[in-house]
């Protein structure tokens, strides 16, 4: 039987939403971030400000938005950041206006953000925010990660495995936990995670006026 509704339920509006993913250094993050960013046409990247040099490969305004600290401490003060913290010697902060804006207009983002950044977002916008932390398999597998991964020097290297075990603690202030064993099936389960989340009454805000139809349809 052919619907009477003035909306379909596909198209109704939705509040975006905001998935945070944590991990120690080399678990795979930029890793399934890309993978969602190619095949989920829903989400952006929140591209964040460093102070870090860029690796090679790295492209400015695409990985980070790279920065002296003159004008990372300009942007502080300017209250430019919805948060920003330091991390492994360097300043890194998300930016505040377009994920504001695109909230608003039902756009989903991605942050690959640290437990401190979390923890900020959390506090400023929580029914907004999915929280997701990625362990790796083993320790032994998160250093073979970070050597094969070719980016960083064995100095650098070693400070990352020395702060893994701290940030892993932290994997209690999170929503989900995924494993990122093998890719495919780590990719899958976020994917899910997505899914559902996007499915969450609160978000659907167009939903109010679609049950009001079901409710009193128009006879
Ligand atoms: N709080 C916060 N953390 C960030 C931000 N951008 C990146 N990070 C975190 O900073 C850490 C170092 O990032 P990066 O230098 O790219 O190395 P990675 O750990 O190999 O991804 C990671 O834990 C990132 O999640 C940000 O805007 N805010
Ligand atoms: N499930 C996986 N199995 C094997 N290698 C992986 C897996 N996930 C990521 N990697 C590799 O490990 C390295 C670190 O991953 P990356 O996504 O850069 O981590 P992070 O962003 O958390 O620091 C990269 O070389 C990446 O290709």
């Amino acid at each position: 039987m052919a619907s009477t509704l003035s909306q379909k339920p596909d198209t109704l509006q939705r509040r975006g939403l905001m998935l945070i993913m944590s991990s120690p250094s080399g678990a795979g993050k930029t890793t399934v971030s890309r993978m969602l960013l190619e095949h989920d046409g829903h989400i952006r990247m929140s591209v964040s400000v460093t102070t870090r040099p860029p690796r090679p490969g790295e492209v400015d305004g695409k990985d980070y938005y790279f920065v002296g600290q003159a004008e990372f401490d300009r942007m502080v003060e300017d209250g430019a950041f919805l948060e920003w913290a330091f991390v492994f010697g360097h300043c890194y902060g998300t930016p505040k206006a377009e994920v504001k804006a695109g909230l608003r207009q039902g756009h989903d983002f991605l942050f690959d953000i640290d437990w401190q950044g979390t923890q900020q977002l959390y506090q400023k916008l929580e029914t907004d925010v999915v929280r997701v932390f990625l362990l790796p398999p083993s320790i032994g597998e998160l250093r073979r990660r970070l050597t094969s991964r070719g980016t960083d020097s064995a100095e650098v290297i070693a400070g990352r495995m020395a702060r893994a075990q701290a940030e892993i603690s932290h994997w209690d202030g999170y929503d989900y936990v995924v494993v990122n064993d093998d890719i495919d099936t780590c990719f899958a389960k976020v994917t899910q995670i997505l899914a559902a989340e996007r499915m969450r009454r609160a978000r659907q805000t167009g939903l109010i006026g679609f049950v009001r139809e079901l409710m009193h349809p128009v006879p």
